[in-house]
């Protein structure tokens, strides 16, 4: 296993794969000043073999993640779910999520690729969740919920059942979202107010 991003958010995968017995062989990063990170080696070119090796990105960063991943052309991993994760068996990830500690996913609920549910998250039954999603520690995202590619939903966070978020949403940290909210915007508050648009891709 490969992992793109010597990050915070890597050395919170790099416990996960522990956790579940995967092996990491490397971290790749363009910032030669790293040189390793919780004691695997950061390496900073990329070698002829690497496309054998599977691939997760450890970018927190939706956007950018996006963008890496058009550029590699590893196979990504499986989802990666962390041992202490509750995740329903009827339910889909694709590839190249990661599952954090504690998060729960109930049944029937769909979640893209190079998504990031992060600790202690939940996301409830019959959601649907686009790729490059990031699920922030301790937001809870309620039944029926469904959320387009790239948008991100802050710390703690509580989206209530049935509500639809657009694409490249952020949704501030501890807002509470009670309508559907358009794509690009940003979100903050109790009950959750637009206060602007993301001009791009916001990761
Ligand atoms: C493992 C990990 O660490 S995962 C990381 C998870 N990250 C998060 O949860 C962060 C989520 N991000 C936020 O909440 C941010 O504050 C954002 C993205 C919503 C807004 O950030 P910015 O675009 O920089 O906006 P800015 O800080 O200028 O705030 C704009 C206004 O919104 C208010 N505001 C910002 N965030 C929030 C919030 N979460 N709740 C309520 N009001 C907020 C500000 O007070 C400000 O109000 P004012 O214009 O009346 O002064």
């Amino acid at each position: 296993m490969i992992i793109y991003g010597a990050s915070g958010h890597a050395k919170v995968i790099i416990d996960v794969l522990k956790s579940i017995g995967k092996e990491i062989d490397h971290i790749l990063d363009d910032d030669r000043s790293l040189k390793k990170i919780l004691g695997f080696d950061v390496k900073h070119d990329i070698s002829q073999d690497i496309e054998k090796l599977d691939a997760i990105i450890a970018i927190g960063n939706n956007s950018i993640r996006k963008n890496v991943s058009k550029k590699l052309s590893n196979n990504f991993c499986e989802a990666i779910i962390d041992k202490s994760a509750v995740v329903s068996k009827d339910t889909e990830i694709q590839y190249g999520t990661v599952v954090m500690p504690n998060a729960i996913v109930n049944s029937s609920t769909s979640i893209g690729a190079h998504c990031i549910i992060n600790t202690n998250s939940v996301v409830e039954h019959d959601v649907i969740i686009g790729d490059f999603v990031h699920i922030s520690p301790s937001a809870t995202v309620t039944g029926n919920v469904k959320i387009g590619e790239g948008s991100h939903i802050g710390a703690g966070a509580v989206i209530i059942p049935g509500v639809k978020i657009g694409e490249w949403v952020t949704i501030g940290a501890g807002s509470v979202i009670i309508n559907d909210i358009p794509d690009h915007a940003v979100v903050v508050g109790n009950p959750g107010k637009i206060i602007k648009y993301n001009k791009i891709d916001n990761g």
